[in-house]
């Protein structure tokens, strides 16, 4: 995704105490339920105020996309919001064994090119990964435009720990829209499935 450059991301997020951008592990009381890739933040920060009994992480590598994060400054008053800037390839630093209920993917990068195939958030890689932090029957939900990185992804879970129990290729609104959900809706089909540990 091509990123707009914002000036003064890197002072705002480094100065501010709300955004992690260095590895410490995160824990909390409530269960944690984490959105990779989570751009500008609307899906994770409507999720936030709907479920104030959920401790929810934006996971964002992006620092201008994450500056837009901050810019919402009704997210910095949620408590029980988290954001970190940094790449999910770091995801092990943030987060111990089985301690994550739930990974949201949403409109996640395509990467197209099969030789890129292995950036998805959804490659073996980032499967495992998932696979380590996730508690037990922990459930990946994905939500997508791009048809192949679905059909793809289905194939990629069937040689990891994740059982597939729900699949979908028209599906409708949940509680709360991402950025690129609601821009991609009236274009597109909606692509998701959720899947569950085995
Ligand atoms: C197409 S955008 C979708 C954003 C948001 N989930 C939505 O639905 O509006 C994908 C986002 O994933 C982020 N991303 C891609 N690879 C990532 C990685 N390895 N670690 C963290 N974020 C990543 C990108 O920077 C980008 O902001």
């Amino acid at each position: 995704m091509r990123t707009k450059k914002v000036k003064q991301a890197f002072e705002a997020i480094h100065q501010s105490n709300l955004i992690m951008t260095t590895p410490q592990i995160i824990r909390s009381e409530q269960p944690m339920v984490l959105e990779v890739g989570s751009g500008k933040g609307k899906f994770i920060t409507e999720l936030a105020k709907l479920h104030p009994d959920l401790h929810y992480i934006a996971f964002e590598k992006d620092i201008n996309v994450c500056y837009r994060i901050l810019e919402k400054q009704e997210a910095l008053l949620l408590p029980n919001l988290t954001i970190v800037q940094d790449d999910a390839n770091a995801l092990l630093s943030y987060f111990e064994p089985k301690s994550v209920s739930k990974i949201y993917l949403n409109f996640s990068d395509p990467w197209p090119k099969k030789r890129h195939h292995k950036r998805r958030l959804t490659a073996e890689t980032y499967l495992k990964m998932y696979e380590t932090i996730l508690v037990d029957e922990g459930e990946l939900e994905f939500r997508s435009d791009f048809e192949p990185l679905y059909t793809d992804s289905l194939e990629y879970l069937m040689t990891s720990r994740f059982e597939v129990y729900w699949a979908n290729t028209q599906c409708e609104a949940r509680e709360a829209v991402s950025e690129y959900e609601e821009k991609k809706r009236k274009e597109s089909p909606i692509y998701g499935f959720k899947a569950k540990l085995k």
